[in-house]
């Protein structure tokens, strides 16, 4: 279902007409040099965040888990538990294949447009370049370009670089590789912690049970990041998400009854947030983290995002209850069903499945 947005739009691009910008387009940011209506958001993004102390710390911090740790189990249980995410050290990918990534992740954008849109993505057609998933959803434009990929990136490079494909290939593949054994890793540990056998867990991990997907995604410097959403508030369909944010900082994540807590760059570790799925088969008990995505007039942000996630027809249900009284909140469903309830009603997807607790 294509549909398309009109909006008014001041540009000063000489070649650029916004006015009736499809919402799977984004804009040609090199061309723009005040925020358009189109992207300007009423909400300004400084509503509850979680200020930092004078020497830049903050007093709410995500925790910093060492894989290596012996304790790394417990602290990864009770990271789930407290904030759906946590930044993770000694995690194993080599620091050449995020550089590579990440390199390949800059060449792509800083392509012009017009090469860009040569892997257009369409909604027949939901691998390539193109806006965030949920933009239909809104009436306002995200600050934000990104690249989809589900298995290999090949057709869709392709098309960008006919010849000199194959380095964006190998990286995003590499990527994709290391980024599953260790979500397999954290499955495991995180099973372990909430008391689910090793034999439910096969049904969970491996190629028969699980899809990879990647998310490049990229935040150019805005005019008025005051006024502008680089990703709005949401959470990950997936079981696990990893992220590797480059440049600057801009991922924030919601702390109930605190705000929103910037997640600052820490040199060697890899940001983990638990998506639906794991919030599912948990029963609730740990976290889906909301996040979202505020934008610079500084630096050009990118992010390298992994989501392990469910084949399609995976029947997903809570696997544990927390305690004999505790019924399960949420009904059976398979990830496809619960993949279209979110991209109908977003934020409130959870609760359509909900089960009501006496
Ligand atoms: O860019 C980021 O830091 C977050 C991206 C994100 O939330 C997503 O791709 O789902
Ligand atoms: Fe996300």
């Amino acid at each position: 279902m294509a549909t398309t947005v009109f909006t008014s739009v001041e540009t000063h691009g000489e070649n650029q007409n916004t006015k009736t910008l499809p919402i799977n387009l984004p804009l040609d940011f090199s061309s723009i040099q005040s925020l358009p209506e189109s992207h300007a958001w009423p909400e300004s993004n400084n509503d509850d965040q979680i200020e930092n102390n004078n020497d830049g710390s903050s007093s709410l911090a995500l925790p910093i888990i060492d894989l290596n740790d012996p304790n790394a189990m417990e602290q990864i249980g009770h990271a789930c538990e407290e904030w759906g995410a946590f930044q993770l050290k000694n995690h194993g990918i080599p620091k050449s294949v995020i550089e590579e990534l990440e390199m390949q992740t800059k060449r792509l954008f800083d392509l012009p447009k017009e090469q860009k849109m040569k892997a257009l993505r369409t909604p027949d057609y939901p691998t390539g370049y193109g806006t965030f998933w949920m933009t239909p959803l809104f009436q306002q434009h995200m600050w934000q370009e990104g690249f989809t990929i589900f298995g290999s990136s090949e057709d869709d490079a392709k098309k960008i670089w006919p010849h000199d494909y194959q380095s964006f290939c190998d990286a995003t593949k590499k990527f994709q590789d290391e980024s599953k054994v260790l979500v397999e890793k954290l499955i495991h540990l995180s099973f372990k912690y909430l008391g689910i056998s090793e034999e439910e867990e096969e049904n969970w991990i491996g190629p028969k049970n699980h899809a990879g997907a990647i998310q490049l995604n990229s935040y150019p410097i805005c005019p008025k990041p005051e006024n502008a959403m680089g990703i709005t508030p949401h959470t990950d369909t997936s079981t696990f998400t990893l992220l590797h944010q480059s440049q600057i900082s801009g991922l924030q994540i919601f702390e109930d009854g605190s705000g929103w807590l910037t997640v600052p760059l820490v040199p060697n570790t890899v940001v983990i947030n638990t998506g639906d799925v794991l919030h599912i088969l948990s029963n609730a008990r740990f976290k889906s983290a909301l996040h979202r995505v505020t934008v610079n007039s500084i630096k050009h942000r990118y992010s390298m995002v992994y989501f392990y996630k469910p084949i399609m027809d995976h029947v997903i249900s809570p696997l544990v209850s927390n305690n004999a009284h505790d019924d399960p909140r949420f009904r059976a469903l398979t990830y496809k069903e619960y993949a279209d309830i979110k991209g109908k009603n977003f934020n409130k997807a959870l609760s359509f499945i909900s089960v009501k607790q006496d």
